[in-house]
């Protein structure tokens, strides 16, 4: 058959379930404006239905039964609501765009071959009648999975194989077919190509119709415990877990929901650029937030080393070993250690104070907490540390309830203040004493509230003193020598640390130690509700963070995804990250997938960059072809400048955003001005709060992260920016975030850590 006579055939049948898919919305509507009608009645009703009876006990029981059963009956209906706006939404991006694949397929040789449309939800007609099966049903997974021939794909009841006689794609716009891919004709990856082809957006996109198979593998995963994605960069590893999630959501509905998934994103920029996928894939979203934000929620009274002071701060050779340490699983041992020393003696506790006088001292406090037995672990010993304290603080209330000078207080006050204080209390008192006795009470309770809370809040002990305390013991604990430390380089990391909290400051990675052993003297639990935890940019969390988290989180499934080649916090140290998760997930529940193929950037643009690696050669490009790369060596300011100028000018007029992406905030800052001088309309990226905009942006690497623009300046790749042979993973991170074109511009000397890249691989301007 020829092409324009599929292509035909192919519109009518859409054209087909086009039209029943209109008929679908229309139900819709009207089921959407029928429930909130009924909700309406049903809220204007209730006065009517209600009788409210308070007189006996049973009739407020039978009154409380009722205000129940509407309450339920009114969720209900603003379930359905909810549910049939959402199909709505659902239906009419299908009605644009109903379906983006066929499969043709037999079960065996002696039945009929079956062909089914694949789409982003199914839609029936009748029940049964599946016109489009959504792409997360088990028999979807043959579209990704595999070439014509023998595909097996994994039912709810085992492994299923059938025998694929078609594999159809279509570019499809406005409910019309643009173009139809059959994947025989050796066209599979056309969709592909065109899909990378486009332009970057400030939003990043679902890559559902162009799903490839190691990717599906991620997506449907739901064996291990420990998903753990090692991917070069641009291989689609966020597209993937985004695409998980909604599997995920769809595979489990009715007993998951999108509050059960979170998301570790690695700055909040980012966490924006990725927000709209899931609800384009017709799903919620699920809660997304930084490590940071989740560390300074925690941590109120301190200030949270942010990322640019992070990637900024210049460390000594002995300060880079006391990082290693803090960021180790030996030092997340040692804190664990410490902490069970302290269910015999040791807990920094702080005077509970009143009116500015101390009311329970530290001492009296920690006699409290170490007079319970042995069978007092730290949770219980400060619960049963809490009960006795807001006891005796009770007593002291209503000591002072009776004093002299709270009953002469009570002899002041008017009638108004005297009917506050009885408030809704029934006036039955035993004597007048009693009444008295309440009257004070009520009286001062207010200003002893404030103690109560503190009692509540854990206010009386003092973790900074105590993690101080630890922070001297762990010379003890673990062997300095193994971290090529000294003792007197450790005393000098204290005093630091000392000096910090002085001035409210701490630094991250002091940050999930701290908490982990305020967590564990408080026993607060991990939250049950989270079912699973995905982690991007997994390479710059350090283990003991990871393990902190899984911590938090201990009925979650986790997947991680990261690229070692991207490590631009934790350098070097991230090579050895897999080894460390060993030791905190069973490796017959840990799964690792590779993802070698990049898909961001043309074939020229990867080929350059993976040699900046050491380690690059497994990266493969996908065959997307562009212009080499350029760099330009500049002899002054003015000329690089100039040269960048030159090169805003020629995307500005294709409408292309471009990405001039500098080493610090202060260079970018530089740059930004002098470009704005000149007349041009450039945003300035300072911090992760802002939004990404079209055109040109100027943005430091490490905001960048994770991001990707149709065209990458780098700005001033010298040897004096780029020398260390630990800048090379950030260098590799920042040219790795070009789709199309990649300049290169540096000042007098390129960086020696291009040196690695063939010379033929770029195009090279002085
Ligand atoms: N199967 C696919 N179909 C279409 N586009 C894809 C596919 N896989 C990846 N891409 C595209 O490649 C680009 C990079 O994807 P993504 O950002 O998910 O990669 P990444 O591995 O997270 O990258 P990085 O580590 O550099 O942050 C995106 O534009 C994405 O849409």
């Amino acid at each position: 058959m020829s092409a324009d006579k599929i292509k035909q055939i192919e519109q009518q049948h859409m054209d087909q379930v086009i039209a029943k898919i209109k008929t679908a919305e229309a139900k819709n509507q009207a089921k959407i404006k029928q429930t909130k009608a009924d909700e309406q009645q049903l809220q204007a009703d209730f006065p009517n239905n209600l009788r409210i009876k308070t007189e006996t006990y049973s009739g407020m029981f039978e009154t409380a039964l009722t205000v129940r059963q509407q309450q339920q009956l009114l969720n209900e209906r603003q379930n359905d609501w909810q549910h049939a706006v959402r199909r709505l939404d659902i239906l009419k991006k299908m009605e644009r765009k109903p379906y983006f694949a066929r499969i043709d397929f037999q079960e065996s040789a002696n039945q009929q071959p079956e062909t089914i449309y694949i789409g982003l939800g199914s839609f029936a007609d009748r029940p049964d009648n599946f016109l489009i099966y959504d792409w997360r049903a088990p028999i979807s997974s043959i579209y990704y999975d595999g070439q014509l021939g023998k595909v097996s794909y994994q039912t709810t009841a085992g492994q299923q194989t059938v025998d694929v006689k078609l594999k159809r794609q279509f570019l499809v716009e406005n409910g019309r077919i643009l173009t139809v891919f059959d994947t025989d004709q050796t066209v599979g990856d056309q969709l592909l190509l065109e899909a990378l082809g486009e332009k970057s957006d400030t939003k990043m996109k679902s890559i559902v119709t162009t799903i490839q198979k190691e990717q599906n593998k991620i997506i449907r995963d739901t064996q291990a415990k420990l998903l753990f994605v090692q991917g070069a960069a641009g291989s689609g590893k966020t597209s993937a877990v985004l695409q998980r999630a909604a599997y995920l959501l769809y595979r489990y509905r009715g007993n998951l929901t999108s509050s059960q998934l979170i998301l570790f994103s690695p700055n909040q920029l980012f966490n924006d650029y990725i927000d709209q996928v899931l609800p384009d894939l017709g799903e919620q979203n699920m809660v997304q937030l930084t490590y940071y934000q989740y560390t300074q929620h925690r941590l109120p009274r301190l200030q949270v080393e942010t990322l640019q002071q992070r990637f900024e701060r210049q460390m000594t050779a002995s300060q880079l070993q006391v990082n290693r340490l803090k960021s180790s699983l030996a030092f997340q041992q040692a804190t664990l250690a410490y902490a069970k020393t302290l269910e015999i003696s040791g807990i920094c506790f702080r005077d509970l104070k009143f009116h500015g006088k101390v009311f329970f001292s530290r001492e009296q406090i920690q006699k409290i907490y170490y007079s319970f037995n042995q069978n007092y672990h730290l949770r219980n010993r400060l619960e049963a540390t809490k009960e006795r304290l807001i006891r005796r603080l009770n007593r002291r209330v209503d000591q002072a309830a009776v004093s002299d000078e709270v009953q002469k207080q009570l002899q002041t006050v008017t009638p108004a203040q005297l009917a506050e204080l009885y408030g809704n209390h029934p006036r039955n008192f035993q004597n007048a004493e009693q009444e008295m006795k309440f009257l004070g009470r009520q009286l001062i309770i207010k200003e002893y509230q404030q103690l109560q809370k503190k009692i509540q809040r854990n206010s009386f002990v003092n973790i900074t003193l105590q993690y101080w305390h630890f922070l001297k013991q762990v010379p003890q604990l673990l062997d300095l020598k193994q971290f090529q430390l000294s003792l007197t380089a450790w005393q000098q990391a204290i005093t630091e640390f000392k000096q910090r909290t002085l001035n409210h400051q701490i630094l991250l990675e002091d940050a999930a130690a701290y908490l982990q052993l305020y967590d564990l003297i408080i026993g607060k639990r991990g939250n049950l509700e989270i079912k699973q935890v995905f982690i991007d940019e997994v390479q710059d969390y350090t283990p003991y963070q990871l393990a902190f988290i899984q911590r938090q989180y201990p009925r979650a499934r986790f997947t991680l995804l990261g690229d070692l080649n991207q490590a631009i916090f934790t350098k070097k140290a991230s090579y050895g990250l897999l080894d460390q998760l060993g030791q905190l997930f069973s490796p017959a529940e840990t799964k690792v997938v590779q993802l070698t193929k990049s898909y961001r950037s043309t074939r020229q643009i990867t080929e350059f960059s993976r040699q900046i690696l050491e380690n690059g050669a497994q990266i493969e490009p996908f065959t997307r072809e562009g212009g080499r790369p350029q760099i330009f060596l500049a002899a002054n300011e003015e000329q690089m400048l100039t040269y960048a100028l030159k090169q805003l000018k020629k995307n500005q007029n294709k409408a292309k955003t471009t990405a001039i992406i500098g080493k610090t905030l202060a260079e970018c800052q530089q740059v930004a001005q002098q470009l704005i001088a000149t007349g041009q309309q450039v945003t300035l990226i300072k911090t992760e709060n802002q939004r990404l905009a079209q055109g040109t942006i100027v943005v430091p690497a490490f905001l960048a992260k994770g991001l990707e623009f149709d065209e990458v300046i780098v700005w001033d790749a010298s040897q004096a920016n780029y020398q260390a042979d630990e800048q090379r993973q950030l260098l590799y991170t920042i040219c790795s975030r070009a789709m199309h074109r990649l300049v290169i511009i540096a000042l007098k000397k390129l960086s020696p850590l291009f040196d690695r890249v063939d010379q033929n691989l770029y195009d090279l301007e002085k």
